[in-house]
């Protein structure tokens, strides 16, 4: 067998012996009709889209809900493109890999078209076009992580490629975000149609991102005379083009050898995973935990594919907002971080083996149930203590998710600020609650300053996972040896007092002590780390 439309239809017998869910749709009307009438186009062409969104559409697909599928542009990495969607047809097969240890295999069918979004690449360019002129397009959808959304570096000065852009305008365009804003100029000059511009990545406010960058562009060649004088107007006014908020869950690790392993046994054909030249894992199959969530800020100009239906929540700015935070905040993110510094520090590879450690378990119950969720406003549509139950005792430990921490320790500077940081600021700010009880965020940070030794409790060598500030916070701790003499831990003010990386200057507000202490204790010597979570962790956590 293939992954290919031919061999779907072919071999429709022997995929359906093998235990796959096929699309059940009438598959050339479909294309028509997405070819004709497209109403949903994706950017980013990754994992995430292809395991969650594509699989909600085909569902709806197959309810006969939806009578277009997607379409999807990848700006940045075109051999995801090449390499693994038109040689299978656009078709990936999803391997959902639930917790109690059965997978269930889908080949996704949904998406209809895969396009290059490269202005040099004319052919491809003019059907982008095409489609952003078609009154029938709604949305068009992104997931090209957080830093595709950035316009500038972090000393505010322009990328070349965008400044460049600015003076050039929306001809040929180079630059990410420069592509996709000359074709909303292109919708703007066939008839300022509606579209609802949705960032689906996982940051906070999200929609305010992209927002932010299109109306950079838009004020640049508003400026610099090279677009229409009503387009600015356009891009700001709420009528016609909406950029919504939107919290996004599911956890999606990146392709899996054990899964290439399993799919193979299936004989099909052609399945290898690839890392591109720009370091996208990815393969023909996605592999990804069942339990999903979408809320989506419901401000759509132009109306909706009927998601709903789907499962994705449609709701208003505020309730998106308290679901982010939520998830953000306290009942996930939280407690991935944690696992990823000490599942890093204890020489762990799989997120669910420190799971079966009672000790990392109570740590992350603490972080989650006694400190982090008294702060938590109730979004009300999603309930915070089911969430993190679920979260706790189902997804984490899903022992058939190879999600690492390694994987999840990646860019730890720029997230420990929303994950712990918004939590501290709630006690600072609650005549109730005091600050002074929280006692495992603290060792969380102190975890942190331990990890960029980059020696592990054993005293091995590691390669901390790549973070944007890497090199500049182990300057603080690169005087630092395990040892039980006595340190002077003054080296480490500047860094705690830090409230980009913190979220809160955890000198002012008096929480650098009690981190100083704990990370004399856990850099005292080999197995300190252990010897910590057993002093500080309770042995018991009642809930
Ligand atoms: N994988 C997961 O578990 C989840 C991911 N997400 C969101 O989706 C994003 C993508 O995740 P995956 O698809 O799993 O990752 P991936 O690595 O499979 O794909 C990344 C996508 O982003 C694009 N991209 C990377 N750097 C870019 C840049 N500088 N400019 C523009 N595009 C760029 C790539 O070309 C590709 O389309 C994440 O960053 C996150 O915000 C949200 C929830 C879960
Ligand atoms: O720590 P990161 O890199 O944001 O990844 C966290 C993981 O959890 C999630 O937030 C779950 O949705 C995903 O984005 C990702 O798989």
């Amino acid at each position: 067998m293939e992954l290919t439309l031919k061999s779907l239809h072919d071999d429709r017998d022997a995929f359906l012996a093998a235990g796959y869910h096929l699309p059940e749709f009438d598959y050339d009307t479909v294309h028509k009709n997405t070819v004709e009438h497209p109403h949903w186009i994706h950017f980013g062409a990754g994992n995430i889209f292809r395991a969650f969104q594509a699989n909600v559409a085909q569902n709806l697909l197959n309810s006969g809900v939806l009578d277009t599928g997607l379409i999807a542009a990848e700006g940045y990495d075109y051999e995801i493109i090449e390499k693994s969607y038109r040689p299978h047809d656009n078709l990936s097969i999803l391997a959902t890999l639930k917790a109690d240890n059965t997978v269930e295999k889908t080949i996704v069918g949904s998406i209809m078209e895969s396009l290059i979004l490269d202005s040099k690449n004319e052919a491809e360019y003019a059907r982008l076009r095409e489609i952003f002129k078609n009154p029938s397009l709604q949305m068009a959808s992104f997931t090209i992580t957080e830093k595709g959304y950035a316009t500038a570096n972090a000393k505010g000065e322009f990328f070349p490629a965008v400044a460049a852009d600015f003076e050039k305008g929306p001809e040929a365009p180079e630059s990410y975000l420069g592509k996709v804003v000359s074709l909303l100029y292109t919708r703007y000059t066939h008839g300022a149609l509606p579209i609802a511009m949705v960032s689906m990545d996982n940051c906070s406010h999200n929609g305010d991102k992209l927002y932010a960058a299109v109306n950079a562009f838009a004020k640049a060649w508003t400026d610099n005379g090279l677009v229409e004088a009503g387009f600015l107007g356009y891009v700001n006014d709420q009528t016609k083009v909406t950029f919504p908020w939107s919290m996004i869950d599911k956890i999606t690790p990146r392709p899996d050898a054990k899964v290439e392993a399993m799919l193979a046994e299936d004989h099909i054909g052609g399945l290898d995973a690839v890392v591109t030249s720009k370091n996208t894992y990815i393969a023909p199959f996605v592999n990804a935990e069942e339990c999903e969530y979408l809320v989506i800020e419901d401000a759509f100009p132009n109306g909706k594919p009927a998601l709903d239906k789907g499962g994705i929540i449609f709701t208003d700015r505020a309730t998106v907002d308290k679901v982010e935070k939520m998830k953000v905040c306290t009942c996930l993110n939280p407690l991935h971080t944690a696992l990823a510094i000490y599942g890093c520090l204890l020489g762990y590879t799989l997120i669910s083996e420190e799971m079966k450690n009672p000790l990392l378990k109570n740590m992350v119950e603490v972080i989650g149930y006694k400190e982090g969720l008294p702060v938590v406003v109730n979004p009300g549509i999603l309930d915070p203590k089911k969430f993190i139950d679920e979260v706790v005792n189902v997804r984490i430990p899903n022992p058939f998710l190879p999600d690492s921490p390694q994987r999840i320790a990646t860019d730890t500077s720029q997230k420990l600020s929303i994950r712990f940081g918004e939590t501290i600021k709630a006690y600072e700010a609650s005549p109730d609650l005091h600050t002074e009880d929280l006692k495992l965020i603290p060792l969380v940070y102190a975890g942190w300053l331990r990890y960029l030794m980059g020696i592990d409790d054993e005293g091995r060598e590691f390669t901390p996972s790549s973070d944007p500030l890497l090199e500049e916070a182990r300057q603080y701790v690169a005087d630092y040896e395990l040892s039980f003499s006595p340190k002077d831990l003054s080296k480490l003010d500047a860094l705690l007092a830090n409230e980009k990386i913190f979220g809160v200057n955890l000198h002012a507000i008096g929480m650098d002590t009690l981190v100083k202490q704990y990370f004399a204790e856990l850099s005292s010597g080999v197995g300190a780390v252990a010897a910590a979570l057993k002093k500080y962790v309770p042995e018991k956590v009642t809930l």
